[in-house]
């Protein structure tokens, strides 16, 4: 899915309702939701306000309903959690709920975007309220297992391997890429970590110019185990990026291309010395 998200929760509800609402009938059905979908842009204070506790809160009983009521596999984009109430970080979390509208796992953003872009905003700390998750996720479903990663993760391979390695078919990346890196990188990213580890992508977006002033990149994707772009959001309003994906794909690229047995960490550095 595709969202230009508010800082407001309820009426970003709204909207991916709106959006639940245009979903094609096909089920079981995933759906992954953008980064930050439920509060963009509020500021690093604001999110701590109305940062919620596992399991309590309106923002994880709004997006459990919705799952249940649709009848699909939901990605909650990142919403901000605590495990303390006295906490002063949050994780940006993934949450993952099951078309019963229970929560079944959770992922907290690994790699935090601490980086200087040629942008309006120009300088992203994410790391000053936002805590760095430590786990890898992979979750179980009828139709293949999900591995867990969100945004800027996608510049680090390595996770993508250990979610390889920890079994997943299907990579679901909730993302707010700014417009200028996601301009110049988002298409090869993705493309790269689907084609590396033989495994589907679905990256989520956030789109367009938010109420403060950020503007974001757009172009919500499915991609299949051979790097093919199966559906792309085309406009930067909101909407949906759908396609029929077939897990059993996956085993004819791997056994033809068998990476994941070839792999061979490196033993020795060499460093060739040009001095005399
Ligand atoms: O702050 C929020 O409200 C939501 N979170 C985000 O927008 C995050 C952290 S600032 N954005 C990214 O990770 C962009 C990555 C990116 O653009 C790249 O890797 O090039």
């Amino acid at each position: 899915m595709q969202l230009t998200s508010s800082p407001r929760p309820q009426q970003n509800l709204q909207e991916i309702e709106a959006q639940l609402q245009q979903l094609p009938d096909f089920r079981p059905q995933l759906v992954v939701l953008p980064e930050a979908c439920l509060c963009f842009g509020a500021g690093d204070k604001r999110q701590r306000e109305i940062a919620e506790l596992p399991g309590v809160g309106p923002m994880q009983d709004g997006l459990a309903e919705l799952a249940k009521r649709f009848n699909v596999w939901l990605i909650g984009g990142t919403m901000p959690l605590i495990d303390n109430v006295d906490d002063t970080k949050f994780s940006a979390a993934s949450l993952v709920f099951n078309p019963q509208g229970e929560c079944v796992a959770r992922y907290n953003k690994m790699h935090l975007f601490d980086v200087d872009v040629a942008d309006k905003t120009k300088s992203y700390r994410e790391s000053h309220w936002t805590e760095a998750g430590d786990s890898v996720v992979t979750v179980t479903t009828e139709f293949g297992t999900i591995g867990l990663a969100v945004c800027y993760d996608v510049r680090f391979p390595e996770l993508f391997r250990a979610l390889r390695n920890a079994g997943a078919d299907i990579f679901v990346l909730p993302s707010a890429f700014t417009q200028v890196t996601g301009n110049a990188h988002w298409h090869v990213l993705t493309r790269a970590r689907a084609i590396e580890q033989q495994c589907f992508m679905v990256a989520a977006a956030q789109a367009g110019e938010h109420e403060n002033g950020r503007q974001t990149y757009g172009h919500a994707l499915v991609i299949d185990g051979w790097g093919r772009i199966l559906a792309e959001t085309e406009t930067l309003q909101p909407g949906l990026a759908t396609a029929l994906v077939n897990t059993d794909s996956l085993h004819k690229i791997r056994q033809d291309i068998p990476v994941a047995k070839h792999f061979n960490r490196s033993k020795k550095v060499i460093h060739a010395s040009t001095e005399r």
